[in-house]
Order: structure tokens, then sequence, then C-alpha cells
């Protein structure tokens, strides 16, 4: 097991709940990031809080903080944790600064990241990963994680799962990564509806009307996938051609058997309503984008997915940081 320095390559969300973590443990971390994400942590360390109580400092002298890409080069291990719409330029710059033995690992959504980095890094261990918890800010330099589960990785060489597994962040390896990926994207489709919404994400859920909407596209996007030949491996107990189904049935039922499968509190909102609040681009074109595209490639179409993606881009287009649209105005 190495204790070699983890470079968290985009310290927001993801990469400072995570790197927090494995920094209280005693990795050596460096976090990667803009000087608005780093300065709260210089002045103040970092706070980490969860949904089950957790309540963790680190001091600002835990971790090393880096707003250029040179410290790559001290890199025994890469994290990347930026928006799908920054990977290429982070590959590029772990490409010139990051030593070709330190694996990397994508902890991003979507499919394409870890073949953009891969292009861009060939012979290196190269991984996916899927973080299936929510991480929203809490205040400068606090992150808090809003939702459950542990974050799977794919195999290869080393035992990296259980170097990365510390204290509050399980991990584990999984050889049918991509499998896992496109159920998480399944999952995923829905962070544009939150972000349309303007509702947390349990208020979102606990709603029929938005539940309806949310199994239609899920529906939509298993067709196209199944269209295409792609296995999908579920991220919750349920398999995936199952999930449209759970939505739709009434509230109390549905809160019942997805309080059995994962928390949710009541601060969780998803990272595309965070860039949709913050005017920031958003990964719609790798999200609901990606399937209309497989379905116009196979001659399908994929109306409820091509809708969505149109009212987020108009959004960002247009300015438009708290929209509270309702379910029927995603519908085509
Ligand atoms: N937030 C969540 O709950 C979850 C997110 N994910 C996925 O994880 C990935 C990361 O999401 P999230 O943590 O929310 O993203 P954030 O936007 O919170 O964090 C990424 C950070 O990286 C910074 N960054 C980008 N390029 C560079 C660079 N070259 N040098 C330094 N910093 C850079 C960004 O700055 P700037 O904005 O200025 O570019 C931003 O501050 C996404 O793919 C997301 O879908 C997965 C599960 C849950
Ligand atoms: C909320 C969650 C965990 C699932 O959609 C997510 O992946 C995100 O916010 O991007």
């Amino acid at each position: 097991m190495t204790r070699g320095r983890i470079v968290i390559a985009g310290a927001g969300a993801v990469g400072c709940f995570v790197g927090g973590l494995l920094a209280a443990a005693g990795h050596p971390v460096t976090l990667l990031g803009r000087p608005r994400m780093l300065d709260p942590i210089r002045d103040g360390g970092l706070r980490l809080t969860d949904f089950a109580g957790l309540d963790l400092r680190v001091a600002p002298g835990a971790l090393e903080l880096s707003e250029t890409a040179d410290c790559l080069a001290g890199a025994a291990l890469v994290l990347v944790t930026v928006k799908g719409g920054a990977t290429a330029d982070m590959a590029a710059r772990i490409a010139a600064h990051a030593p070709a033995n330190a694996p990397v690992i994508s902890l991003q959504n979507g499919i394409g990241n870890a073949g953009t980095l891969r292009a861009a890094l060939p012979g290196r261990d190269l991984r996916a990963g899927m973080v299936p918890f929510n991480v929203v800010p809490a205040g400068p330099g606090h992150w808090h994680r809003a939702s459950s589960g542990g974050i799977v990785i794919g195999a290869g060489p080393g035992d990296l799962a259980n170097m990365l597994s510390v204290p509050g962040l399980a991990v584990t390896e999984d050889a049918d990564i991509t499998a896992i990926q496109w159920g998480k994207l399944l999952l995923n489709l829905n962070n544009a509806l939150n972000a349309l919404s303007g509702l947390a994400l349990r208020d979102q859920l606990m709603s029929r009307g938005w539940r309806r909407l949310m199994a239609d596209q899920m529906a939509e996007a298993l067709g196209v996938l199944r269209a295409s030949g792609i296995a999908v491996k579920s991220t919750t107990p349920l398999p995936a051609w199952m999930g449209p189904h759970i939505l739709r049935l009434p509230t109390p039922l549905f809160a019942r058997i997805a309080a059995q499968m994962l928390t949710i509190d009541p601060s969780a909102r998803t990272s595309m309503a965070y860039d949709v609040r913050a005017g920031r681009a958003t990964e719609i074109d790798q999200l609901q984008g990606l399937i209309v595209a497989m379905a116009a490639e196979r001659g399908l179409s994929a109306p409820i997915c091509a809708k969505v993606a149109g009212l987020v881009r108009s959004v960002t287009e247009t300015g438009t940081t708290d929209p509270h649209l309702r379910p029927d105005a995603l519908r085509p």
C-alpha cells in the first residue's frame, strides 16, 4: 500500500470531500484548485459533515494547496474531480506534469471522461470511477455529504481501493466499471430535472409528478441503451430496469422502498443544480446530450431527454440561475 502523495485535480465538492477524508486519515494530499476554493481552506482548514453526523475538521497544515498544475509532479496518484467540460484541459496538465507511473482515476459523472484522459495519457494506469453520494457546499471551506454510498473504481493493478478506503469513505473495485457508469448515468439524468425544478432533491423525489417524469426519462434512456447493446449495472440493490417502476409507485410506498436503499438529507441538490445556480457550464452534453446522440445514430428518438437538454442549454444561455419549472414544462 502506497502512502505517496494524492493530488486532487479539481478541488470542488467531490474533490474537497474525498481529499479531506484522505488527508484526515493520514494520506499526503494536495488540492489543486481555484483560489475561491482554496483561500478559505488556507485560512480555516476544511470542515466535512454528512447526513449521518460526521463532523470532521482538517487543519490547513494537513493539506497542501496549489493553484498551479506543477504540483502534479509530486503525485503518486491523481484523482480527477473536475467537471466534464474541463477534463481535456486537466488531462493535458496531467500529461505535462504528473509522473508516468502515477495512476489516474476519474471520479466524474458521465461516460467519456476516462476515454478523454486515456487519449491524453497513453500507457498509464487510467481508471474510471463512480461516486454515488452527493456533496454540497455548506459554507466557506465546508462541504457536506448529503446522501449515502461508496465509491467504485475500475479494477487494476495494486490495491488502490483498499488504499483509498479510509474512515468515512468506502472504495471498492469492479471489473465492470463501464456498466456501473451507465447505471449511474441513468440516475444522473435526474441532475437536470433537479436543477430545473429548483427543489431540494428529497422534495423533488417526494413529488409524484417529478418521479413520473424521471421514470419516463429513464425508460426512454434504457430503451436507447438496450438498442445499442449496452450493459447496465445498477448502482442500487434493484436492477436498472426496475427504476422506472419504482419511481412510478405512490409516494408512501416509494418512500419506504427508497429509504431501504439510500439516505438523502434535506440539503441534497445535484451538482448540475449548483452549476445552474452559479451560471456555470453544465454537464448536459455528457448526460441527456449523449442519450439523444445515441438515439439519433440508431434512427430512434429520445424526446424527453432532448427537451430537457434544450431547456438546460437555454437557462445557461439566458443566465437564468433560479428556474422553478413544473414537471409538465419538461415534457415534449
Ligand atoms: N457534486 C456532487 O455531489 C457529485 C459530483 N459528481 C461528479 O464529479 C465531478 C466533479 O463535480 P463537483 O465536485 O461537483 O465539481 P465542482 O465544480 O464543485 O469542482 C470542480 C472544481 O475544479 C476546478 N477546476 C477546473 N479546472 C481546473 C484546473 N485546471 N485547475 C484547478 N481547478 C480546476 C473548478 O473550477 P471552475 O469552476 O473555475 O472551472 C471547480 O472549482 C463531476 O463530473 C460531477 O458530475 C459525482 C457525484 C456527486
Ligand atoms: C446527486 C448525485 C449523487 C446523483 O445524481 C450526483 O451524481 C450529482 O449530484 O452529480
